[in-house]
């Protein structure tokens, strides 16, 4: 028998089971990957909001960390909330161990509330954005990282091509927030070149976890081996039927979970 592949995610736990190392564990397994979990940070959270947030101290993060890539053979790997910007630089200075690395800067839950301490812009901009494979904001973290507003297409386009200044290999800048679209619409940077991917868009308020979770699948089909390029895509596709399949649940009070796969 062969291996599976493995891959890796560095973010913080979500109780409520949706977003987080949940959401990303579940992504991986789906795709036939064996995940490995480095925890940043503790929320107490449920469909309806973030209640309270326990930082895992750096010092751990960096234990945790030595103990998967001392020992199993990580090929991607995906941060999601890092929550301080100590987190960010420790985990910037292992990126030479960080096989395509997918970086969602998560900065603010769906529900609008904060996962990140303080002076999150310049630490991910300075010290981690230049090691990634990918970066994937969403339109409100691309806002906070470039200090305007990003609310449209055309902002985004912008927006993917300001970031990409900051040295990450390709940028997606995830239109999953965009108002009145018929299409759910990404901008994707990638060697000079702008794309859109689009989906039709799925009418649900179970969304609580899809950022994490585009992230993710992104991360399981590098570790698969796919070109950047067709894992974006896949990933698009995984999230468009998750969310498809729970977009008639009713899961807790607020935003709900979408559900998994493998779809095939
Ligand atoms: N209602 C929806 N229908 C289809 N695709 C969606 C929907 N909401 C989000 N997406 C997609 O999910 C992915 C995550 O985007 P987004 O929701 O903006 O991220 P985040 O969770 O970080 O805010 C993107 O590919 C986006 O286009
Ligand atoms: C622990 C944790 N990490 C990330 C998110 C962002 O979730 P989303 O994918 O909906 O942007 C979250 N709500 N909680």
């Amino acid at each position: 028998m062969t291996n599976p592949a493995v891959a890796l995610t560095i973010a913080g736990s979500d109780s409520g089971g949706g977003a987080g190392i949940q959401a990303d564990l579940k992504t991986f397994a789906a795709h036939r990957v064996f995940g490995t979990s480095v925890i940043t940070a503790l929320t107490a959270q449920n469909t309806i909001g973030v209640r309270g947030i326990s930082a895992v101290g750096p010092a751990f993060v960096g234990a945790q960390l030595d103990a998967v890539l001392g020992d199993l053979p990580v090929a991607a790997v995906k941060t999601g909330m890092l929550a301080t910007p100590e987190t960010v630089a420790l985990v910037a200075t292992y990126a030479p161990r960080l096989p395509g690395l997918v970086v969602d800067p998560v900065l603010v839950a769906s529900s609008g509330d904060r996962l990140f301490t303080r002076d999150a812009e310049r630490a991910y901009l300075d010290l981690l954005f230049p090691h990634a494979a990918v970066v994937t904001p969403n339109l409100r973290e691309a806002s906070v990282l470039l200090g305007r507003e990003v609310v449209d297409v055309d902002d985004a386009i912008k927006a993917a091509t300001d970031l990409a200044v900051y040295g990450s290999r390709c940028v997606v800048v995830k239109g999953g927030h965009l108002r009145g679209s018929a299409e759910a619409v990404d901008v994707v940077w990638h060697d000079g070149q702008v794309e859109v991917l689009t989906a039709p868009w799925i009418d649900t308020a179970n969304n609580h976890g899809t950022g994490c979770t585009f992230a993710a699948a992104t991360a399981a089909r590098l570790a698969l081996g796919q070109p950047l390029a067709d894992a974006l895509r896949g990933a698009k596709q995984y999230v468009h039927e998750a969310l498809s399949r729970s977009a008639g649940w009713s899961l807790g009070a607020g935003h709900g979970p979408l559900s998994w796969g493998p779809f095939d």
